[in-house]
């Protein structure tokens, strides 16, 4: 009988995750082994892969580990490296508590993005702090067959294209990147949202995301969403000294998201985790040959 390598499975508002635990750094992830575990019909199924590793054990982490015991080595769904996942931080705090590693209230994780710090509350959803977003200059274009729209470039430690338009439908059915110029904007690809207006503060999203394709969600990207909104609404926490909060649907669910007057941000959401299992080291084995 071959080795067996326990994983889970879990999603945050849809957004769902194959999540190897792995403390001791020991396994070998290359990018194929991710994307065959990844794959919805040959494999597990995920827009992305949650490895989770003790910051001491991991080359890209070893120096965070005073701050944050555990590295959240987030893999894209096609086995590509992202630098930070909103929803993947929060289905990583859940995996966390439901491993019996740590319980509700504070933690802090290390990610390519920082050290996040993540509450989990008694009524089960995850805030994670999600640090400052960037707001680089520049005109950027986004489009979809005959339809362009300027985006609103945001950096939440990955790189977002906001785009407001005036029907969801728009986007079409997003099976490929939605070109965007100038190519130089996004040397590394980019994080595509598309946005339509619901309420006051309250919006509602579609995205295609670097390395899934079209996902339910996006916790960067709702990120994203609120600062490029909030901006367009002449709205600035930083110069009024007023925290503000934009609920932001997405087809999977709901994310909050407040930006205090020190630019910090705040994600909170659910995060879920739904089956545990083994993984064949033999079928694994073969499908990265
Ligand atoms: N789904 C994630 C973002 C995952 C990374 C992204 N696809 C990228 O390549 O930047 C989230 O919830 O933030």
């Amino acid at each position: 009988m071959s080795t067996r390598i326990p994983f889970l499975k879990g999603h945050g508002t849809e957004n769902d995750f194959v999540i190897v635990p792995d403390p001791e750094n020991a396994l070998d992830l290359p990018p194929a082994a991710v994307a065959a575990l990844c794959d919805r019909r040959a494999g597990i199924g995920g827009d992305g892969l949650l490895h989770v590793v003790r910051s001491a054990e991991h080359p890209e982490a070893a120096q965070m580990a005073g701050e944050a015991e555990w590295f959240m080595d987030y893999r894209n769904g096609d086995g590509s490296v992202a630098e930070m996942c909103g929803n993947g931080v929060r289905v990583f705090a859940r995996y966390l508590q439901h491993a019996g590693h740590v319980t509700e209230g504070d933690l802090a994780l290390a990610t390519r993005g920082g050290v996040k710090t993540v509450h989990i509350a008694k009524d089960g959803d995850v805030t994670v702090g999600m640090g400052k977003a960037l707001l680089p200059e520049g005109d950027v274009t986004v489009s979809v067959g005959d339809r362009s729209w300027p985006a609103r470039s945001v950096n939440m430690g990955n790189p977002h294209a906001v785009a407001f338009v005036d029907d969801l439908a728009h986007a079409g059915n997003l099976y490929s990147p939605p070109p965007f110029s100038p190519a130089a904007a996004y040397p590394s690809g980019v994080n595509v949202e598309f946005v339509v207006d619901r309420g006051p503060r309250h919006v509602a999203m579609r995205v295609h995301e670097r390395g899934a394709g079209e996902t339910r969600s996006c916790g960067t990207g709702a990120c994203a969403v609120a600062v490029a909104t909030a901006r367009r609404d002449g709205v600035d926490p930083a110069a009024t000294g007023s925290p503000a909060t934009y609920t932001v649907d997405v087809p999977g669910g709901t994310l909050v998201i407040t930006e205090q007057a020190d630019g910090e941000i705040e994600m909170t959401g659910p995060a879920v985790i739904v089956a545990e299992g083994e993984i064949d080291a033999d079928w694994l084995e073969n499908a990265v040959r």
